[in-house]
Parts: structure tokens; sequence; C-alpha cells
């Protein structure tokens, strides 16, 4: 496993590679590549142009699938407070050359949560373009190329944005985010 920090406006954010081994990588794929997808996906209330996703269960996926308790594990080294989080959401990602993808913050600059990314791909040419960007005071910061496998940690409050695979790329770009969100004390769902 190979771990790199990188800090925007103070947070950090966490790039993790050699996680899941290629069969793993590549099962997984092939399962995403079978799945039925919905144009729904908006980076923000006004968008347009939404990208196709798809749903899981977040309770089940977290606790029933090898990425989503891989993910948890990670989470909780990284984060002493990661046993305080939920998954609230999981789904993919899919975009592909036409589509089109805004800056985006995934909670409130007032809240805590934290996404986890994982590029589903089992290939990725670096010219494919697809990089995750992240901003900070609306200037490009950080691009994170979706390399297979790899799984990126961050504040759901910091500015970012998937962009979207050039035009010789002919593949889908699926990205698996999984949203965290503080458990709250007395919470009755
Ligand atoms: O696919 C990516 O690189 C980013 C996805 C994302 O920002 C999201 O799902 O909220
Ligand atoms: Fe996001």
């Amino acid at each position: 496993m190979q771990k790199k920090i990188e800090i925007i406006d103070g947070k950090e954010i966490h790039i993790i590679d050699d996680i899941f081994s290629v069969a793993e990588i590549e099962a997984f794929y092939e399962y995403v590549n079978s799945l039925s997808f919905r144009k729904r996906e908006k980076s923000l209330s006004y968008d347009e142009f939404p990208i196709f996703s798809t749903d899981f269960i977040p309770a089940t996926f977290e606790t029933e699938t090898f990425i989503g308790k891989k993910s948890r594990e990670i989470l909780n080294q990284i984060n002493s407070a990661g046993k305080d989080y939920e998954m609230c959401r999981s789904y993919i990602n899919l975009c592909a050359y036409g589509d089109v993808e805004y800056p985006h913050f995934d909670c409130d600059p007032d809240q805590s949560d934290i996404t986890v990314l994982y590029y589903v791909n089992k290939f990725w040419d670096y010219k494919y373009g697809g990089e995750t960007i992240f901003y900070e005071n609306k200037q490009s910061r950080l691009a994170i190329l979706p390399t297979p496998g790899r799984i990126v940690i961050f504040p759901g409050n910091i500015e970012h944005m998937g962009t979207i695979p050039t035009r010789i790329c002919k593949l889908s770009r699926y990205s698996l985010a999984m949203k965290f969100r503080k458990k709250k004390n007395h919470d009755k769902n």
C-alpha cells in the first residue's frame, strides 16, 4: 500500500495506491460494467447535463463488499474519528467524452463530511485525462489521475470536480463515491 498526503486549504487529501490486487480491480470493474445506469447525477442543483450514475445501499455496500470494507478500514486508520462516521451514500459516477461536470462541494463549508473515491476502471492511460481536480479559492491546486484501484479520501468541503475523459478515450470513466457523515448521537434513522 502506498500513501501520499496533499494539503489544500489546511485540509488533508489522502491518495492511496496498491491496495487491491489486479484480480480484485478487474472483478469490480466487470461487475460495474454490467450494471444499469440512469442519467441523473448532478454536480450542482441547476446542472442541465446530469451524468449517468447508479446507487448502492450504503449500509450493505460498506459491510458486504471488499471495496466497502477496505474503504472503511482505511478511513478508520487515517482519521481517529472515523468510527463516528457512517456511510450515507454510495454510488458509481459514469462519464464519457462529451459529458459535462462542474466544480462542487460534497457538503456545506461548516460540515465535516468525508468523501472516499475509488477509481473503478481496470485500465487508464494518462492521456485520457479524467483527473479529479481540487480547488482552493477558485484556483485549481491539485489534479489526481483516475489510476485503476486508487482511493482518494478528502473532506467534502473542499471544492473539486471529476473531469471528463478526452476524445481519444473510448471508455466510460467510472468512479465509486462513498460519502461518510458524522453519526448523530440520538439518530433514530
Ligand atoms: O469522479 C470524480 O472524480 C469525482 C466524483 C465526485 O465528485 C462526486 O461523486 O461527488
Ligand atoms: Fe464530489
